[in-house]
């Protein structure tokens, strides 16, 4: 019943659009699976959020239409011609969370009755007047607060909201002095409105500026009394009034300036979205081929999130995020995006992808399953068109286990301490082997390396790019991971689960020596890691394989060994004779708690030369 309210309400509010009929919201059709920018909740029995961006709606809300929808968390109607006020009972739907009105034709008073439950707030470019209700400090989760361009006057209440991160009041008429708590945000939050002071504006003066105050306008202290009969008149000789005259262009010529670099900047800025073909590499922003490029318009809302994910962007939200390349991989380019309200995510933009659409959807369902584990980096969301792949990843501060090793060394950081080491060793472990459980104990990852294991908060490991390899062009997906790739491997269709135990073999070995994998010149003119371990090890010179800053620790030397022990045993030439990763995660894990007497049944452990 709540639901075919919902379909009421959306209906309600379509019969009020000529354009809508391009929605497809069809009667006869499942709101749920089938309506163009409607998303319900898990079980499909209410609809959480709307996203109609720029679809070309215009005119007012129809009354008695939204507001039925009393589940809705999500509305987002930007960029398009709405106008009219907006009716009180749409803000205040209890469970709204987001709510986008931004660049539309809205007008009347900036609405007072909003959810308290709202975390974003955005109603910049509009024609909204009137004060900024004292209402909002209710608003205590807000996060994202755009009331730029409009007309909204009088003094910028003092509220109190804990969680901002963004606020933008730029180029209304706010007057008066910004309130302290609102003080650390930029000038660029509070520029363009004349009669508003204080920092990170002007210092206010006693004397209220001219011209002459709205109505609204609030001195900050009781103005001066002027006493006109005291001061005797004086007459002005042409002198001063030319110098005055002179003085006037010049302001003017100076205030013409300001706004059209004002425009300039905002229509610059306007380009720094992805979609827009703008990125930054390093902090410095080029132009690039934008990974939006090649998504159709009529495609836009066509974003597939995951079960668990709480994004609630759409795919016009990361087109137009500022982006910064994090680097070019194998399967295409990695950037960190950073979205409107405020949210940081990566995007990774696929090249060379081998397979038609229901294939690949096929494959993005399993790994949506496996990053069900704590130690297998999800995918959140994913968008596929021909000429277009993306993934959608949470951003992780912490980074790669590549640049935590590799990364600190040349920063003159502290290495990685021993347990940190053993924990990323199982959680890694542990996750390769659960993907190896999944998809009839058949599924593989096929590009195991140090840059794949993301760092969490608690300094564990996570395998990331889960089930890539089979949707990639086979001769790609080689040509970066040569130094971790098991030597049967010539092309990505011999990956097996054997050859990802090799790479994990590397990796292991990479952990302990503190050495890349890549291209090792060394002993014995050994040319990889394992080859290089070994012969090392072969010469009876063990300790001398351990990185330094290891050997250093104490009573770690007999762990160090055993951890060498398994790595040799994964990188076994033959793959029969590689444990499986199952075996290696329980090898770790016993080590630290030998209560488990786990003993791999495969020879390939006792194989290997005790160092
Ligand atoms: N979700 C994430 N959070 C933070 N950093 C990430 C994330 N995903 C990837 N990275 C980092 O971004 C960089 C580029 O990643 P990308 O996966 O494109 O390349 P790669 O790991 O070097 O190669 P490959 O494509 O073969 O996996 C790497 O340093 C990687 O560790």
């Amino acid at each position: 019943a709540e639901l075919n309210s919902d379909r009421q309400g959306l209906l309600d509010f379509a019969s009020n659009f000529p354009h809508a009929r391009r929605l497809n919201w069809n009667i006869n059709t499942s709101v749920c699976t089938s309506w163009v920018g409607v998303t319900c909740n898990s079980n499909g029995s209410r609809v959480i959020a709307i996203r109609l961006p720029g679809i070309g709606l215009i005119g007012p809300i129809p009354a008695n239409s939204i507001e039925k929808l009393d589940a809705l968390q999500v509305l987002s109607l930007r960029s398009n011609g709405l106008s009219g006020n907006i009716p009180s009972d749409v803000s205040s739907i209890p469970s709204l969370q987001y709510l986008y009105l931004q660049n539309n034709n809205f007008s009347g008073v900036v609405p007072a009755t909003l959810s308290h439950k709202l975390i974003a707030f955005d109603i910049s470019f509009n024609s909204f007047s009137g004060n900024i209700p004292s209402t909002f400090h209710n608003l205590k989760g807000l996060t994202w607060l755009n009331l730029q361009n409009n007309s909204i006057s009088g003094a910028i209440p003092s509220l109190d909201f804990p969680r901002l991160k963004f606020l933008n009041l730029s180029h209304n008429n706010l007057s008066g002095s910004i309130p302290q708590n609102l003080q650390k945000f930029p000038y660029s939050s509070f520029v363009g409105n004349y009669l508003l002071c204080g920092p990170p504006l002007n210092h206010c003066s006693s004397n209220p500026p001219s011209p002459s105050p709205s109505p609204t306008y609030q001195p900050l202290s009781p103005p001066v009394t002027q006493n006109y009969n005291a001061t005797p008149k004086k007459k002005f000789g042409l002198g001063p009034i030319l110098a005055l005259a002179i003085g006037a262009s010049a302001f003017l010529f100076l205030l013409v300036l300001i706004i059209y670099v004002c425009c300039f900047k905002r229509k610059s800025n306007a380009g720094t979205g992805i979609l827009k073909g703008k990125v930054s590499v390093g902090g410095n922003e080029i132009t690039s081929k934008d990974f939006g490029s090649g998504v159709q318009e009529a495609e836009k809302n066509k974003l597939f999130f995951f079960d668990g994910s709480s994004y609630t962007f759409d795919l016009e939200d990361l087109l137009r995020a500022s982006a910064e390349v994090l680097g070019k991989g194998s399967y295409g380019t990695t950037y960190k995006a950073v979205l409107e309200e405020g949210t940081t995510v990566v995007v990774k933009r696929l090249k060379e992808v081998d397979v038609g659409k229901r294939e690949f959807e096929q494959q993005m369902e399993i790994v949506g399953r496996v990053g069900q584990h704590p130690n297998v980096f999800p995918l959140r969301a994913y968008y596929y068109s021909k000429d277009e792949k993306l993934l959608v990843y949470n951003y992780m501060p912490g980074g790669s286990l590549f640049t935590l090793l590799h990364g600190n060394r040349i920063s003159g950081r502290t290495p990685l301490d021993w347990d940190s080491r053993m924990k990323i060793f199982l959680g890694t472990a542990k996750g390769i082997a659960f993907i190896h459980s999944e998809g009839g104990a058949k599924f593989t990852h096929g590009n195991i390396k140090a840059s794949n294991v993301l760092i969490t908060q608690d300094l564990d490991g996570c395998i990331s790019d889960v089930g890539l390899s089979p949707l990639m062009n086979s001769a790609a997906t080689m040509s970066k991971t040569t130094g971790y790739c098991a030597p049967e491997v010539t092309d990505s269709r011999k990956i097996t689960q054997k050859s990802d135990v090799y790479s994990f073999g590397v990796l292991l070995l990479e952990m302990l020596t503190g050495k890349t994998p890549l291209q090792y010149q060394g002993y014995d003119n050994a040319v990889d890691l394992p080859r290089w371990v070994k012969s090392v090890v072969r010469e009876e010179w063990t300790a001398e394989v351990f990185e330094e800053e290891l050997i250093k620790g104490q009573h770690v030397e007999e762990e160090m060994v055993q951890i060498l022990q398994i790595a040799l045993a994964c990188v076994t030439k033959v793959p029969d004779l590689r444990p499986t990763m199952d075996q290696t995660a329980r090898m770790i894990e016993e080590i630290r708690q030998p209560g488990l007497k786990y003993r791999a049944s495969s020879e390939s452990v006792s194989n290997v030369q005790t160092p």
